[in-house]
């Protein structure tokens, strides 16, 4: 299993190895205790799909208010994704600062992103899915966007924002000069 970690250290990309033969692979894309070696180290309570129809669909940024904050570990099943998180930790030297990385179901790259941060993805291609563990269930009072084209944060998802599908609350989501977070 290869670990990296992003520029900001405590994101992570986590690659399980694929045992390959002539029927495909087999992998273990999660086990307690690999990954609590590799410093992703929770108690995950709740698996969550989403499938993406579009090219260019965005989902996010989000994040989930203390007590219910979550730390995530993202993969995707079918098609690809830049993946996207941002260090909403108030104490942080890196606050306001953003890491990506490419997930793709080809390159089986997961990304663990620690409670304290914004996460979001945009997809590369149509009909991609995402499955991702959570360390917390979801409470949808605490739930929160930011959004994910914001100026301010600058991120580069490496593609246009033309043609993106957003849902009504990620089209709608508070500036990050509006954001106050709550970590
Ligand atoms: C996240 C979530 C949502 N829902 C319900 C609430 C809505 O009625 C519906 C769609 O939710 P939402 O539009 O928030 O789904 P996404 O835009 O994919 O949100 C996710 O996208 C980014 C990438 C994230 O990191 C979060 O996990 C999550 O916010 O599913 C649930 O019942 N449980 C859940 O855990």
């Amino acid at each position: 299993m290869d670990v990296q970690s992003l520029a900001i250290p405590e994101v992570k990309l986590i690659t399980p190895r694929r045992f390959s033969d002539d029927r495909g692979f087999f992998s273990e894309t999660y086990n307690a205790r690999a990954f609590a070696q590799a410093g992703v180290d929770c108690a995950f309570v709740q698996d969550n799909h989403s499938y993406s129809a579009k090219t260019g669909t965005v989902r996010g940024l989000h994040y989930q208010a203390p007590p219910h904050a979550q730390s995530k570990l993202v993969r995707v099943l079918r098609g690809s994704i830049i993946d996207v998180a941002v260090d909403a930790r108030k104490s942080s030297p890196t606050y306001g600062q953003w890491v990506k990385a490419e997930l793709s179901a080809e390159n089986g790259v997961q990304i663990f992103v620690p409670k304290g941060f914004l996460h979001g993805f945009i997809t590369l291609e149509p009909e991609t899915e995402v499955a991702y563990k959570v360390d917390a269930f979801y409470d949808g009072p605490s739930d929160g966007s930011v959004k994910w084209n914001d100026p301010d944060l600058g991120i580069d998802w490496g593609v246009s924002d033309k043609d993106t599908s957003l849902s009504d609350k990620d089209a709608s989501a508070p500036a990050w000069a509006a954001f106050k977070s709550p970590y």
